[in-house]
């Protein structure tokens, strides 16, 4: 049996071309995919990895431009190959920029096809990659999309922890993506092929968090009436992520303490052990340490936990990340919502740069969102909610100290009266001297 090559995602709207590619490339033995419409590929480049794109440039709604564009962005490691009729100069420059490099022209021959496509692969060769193969690159890392320090800091220790199973603990504001950090220890490693489990310590009751996370016994209470796994079993041989855990009760957090100590788990109702193989993550946005005095978590737990700690920097520390998060959210709802790429109007965007998001990253998703389905094309300060707008950091290049906006204000008036002074000081209500006096410092 033969190894499936490389993912081919191809997109035209002519079926013909589609069923031509996919017949050439499945005798080729690689793996195929087809759209024929820009929103159709954008739906399966969010589910599937592809490792290269074929294209057509001229396509209704969305072109293929848009497609490479985005791509560029999002995938910068796909490779790109455009096919397409003779193309122009401008068109060539543009497909040029949008960093697709090989061409075909139609019609194409099968020999053509594999040349071409060789040529693709050969120049998108990986350049830079971590000890397990995850690729990083300027503003993107998995899912994670940020150029800051903070973000590089908390990239840089996601791969430090990401091919062991050190117990890492992540704080951060809400909607900081703290989850999404954790997704990425377990995803980007090498144990990524293990479940993932999330559980929201705060979304479950209190009476029913140890039956749910360590399972349960027959008759271990009323109801319990066959024995059941927990979250802890189906997370074995992966990672479980507890968020919330400053909302596990003390009867939770010793059985926890047991499975960092022991590396077993005892369902509830029995005594019986077993043996579990598996990271744990917790994550918070409570004050453990403040939890700790009042004696409502355990201090020797808290220091397991805390093995490695990832400390989320909430989104108005690192606004240089906001072009790039409004970005993917413009293009997610964009497609999403209204069929099209979105895009915004630079004074909208300077407004999110400057906002201080108590929400973080969840706040700016939601705004987003909102804006598009109230915009055509552009996201423009009108789709942006009043209160987002008083409530933006100033810096202080924006204002002037008084006697400058004084000498503003005069110099105003006065080419307001021509120049005429003793018109100008009738106006101020001042007399002439004084407006001379003004107008020197
Ligand atoms: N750096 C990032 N790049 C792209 N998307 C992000 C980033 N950080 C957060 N998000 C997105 O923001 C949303 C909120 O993130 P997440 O749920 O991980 O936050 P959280 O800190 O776990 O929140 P909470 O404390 O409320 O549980 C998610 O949709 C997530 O995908």
């Amino acid at each position: 049996m033969s190894i499936l090559k490389e993912n081919i995602l191809i997109v035209d709207d002519d079926v013909h071309i589609l069923e031509l590619l996919q017949r050439h490339l499945q005798s080729l033995n690689y793996h195929t995919f087809k759209a024929i419409s820009v929103r159709e590929a954008v739906t399966i480049l969010k589910d599937t990895k592809i490792d290269v794109l074929i294209t057509d440039l001229k396509m209704p709604e969305v072109d293929g431009f848009e497609l490479l564009k985005f791509t560029s962005e999002h995938y910068p490691n796909m490779a790109k190959l455009v096919i397409t009729g003779f193309p122009s100069i401008q068109d060539s420059l543009a497909v040029i920029k949008s960093g697709a490099v090989e061409y075909l022209t139609k019609p194409f021959t099968k020999s053509e096809l594999i040349d071409a496509l060789n040529k693709t692969l050969d120049q998108n060769k990986p350049k830079s990659k971590t000890e397990s193969g995850t690729i990083v690159t300027d503003g993107k890392y998995g899912d994670i999309i940020g150029r800051s320090q903070g973000i590089k800091h908390v990239i840089q220790l996601i791969e430090r922890v990401k091919n062991n199973k050190a117990t890492v603990y992540i704080s951060g504001e809400s909607g900081t993506g703290k989850e999404l950090v954790a997704r990425s220890i377990h995803y980007q490693g090498q144990f990524s092929r293990g479940p993932f489990i999330a559980v929201n310590c705060g979304g479950i009751p209190e009476n029913l968090l140890e039956a749910e996370l360590f399972g349960y016994v027959k008759g271990a209470f009323t109801g319990a009436e066959t024995n059941r796994n927990g979250f802890f079993q189906a997370a074995n041989g992966g990672t479980i992520f507890l968020d919330e855990i400053g909302n596990a009760s003390l009867a939770v957090q010793s059985r926890l303490l047991r499975v960092l100590q022991e590396k077993e788990v005892i369902k509830v109702g029995t005594q019986k052990p077993e043996k579990m193989d598996l990271r744990i993550i917790t994550a918070t946005n409570s004050n453990l340490k403040e939890m700790i005095k009042a004696k409502t978590f355990r201090e020797d737990l808290y220091y397991r936990l805390t093995v490695v700690e990832i400390d989320v920097p909430p989104l108005r520390d690192r606004s240089e990340d906001i072009p790039l998060l409004v970005d993917k959210f413009l293009f997610k709802y964009g497609i999403e919502y209204k069929d099209r790429f979105v895009k915004i109007d630079p004074e909208a965007l300077t407004i999110l740069e400057r906002y201080t998001w108590p929400g973080n990253i969840r706040e700016l998703e939601n705004i987003l969102q909102r804006a598009i389905i109230l915009s055509d094309n552009i996201v423009t300060l009108e789709a942006l909610p009043a209160s987002l707008k008083y409530n933006i950091n100033f810096t202080e290049d924006d204002f002037v100290s008084l006697k400058d906006m004084e000498k503003q204000y005069i110099l105003k008036v006065l080419r307001a009266c021509k120049n005429n002074k003793t018109k100008a000081s009738q106006i101020l209500k001042i007399n002439r001297k004084t407006l001379r006096d003004k107008l020197k410092d």
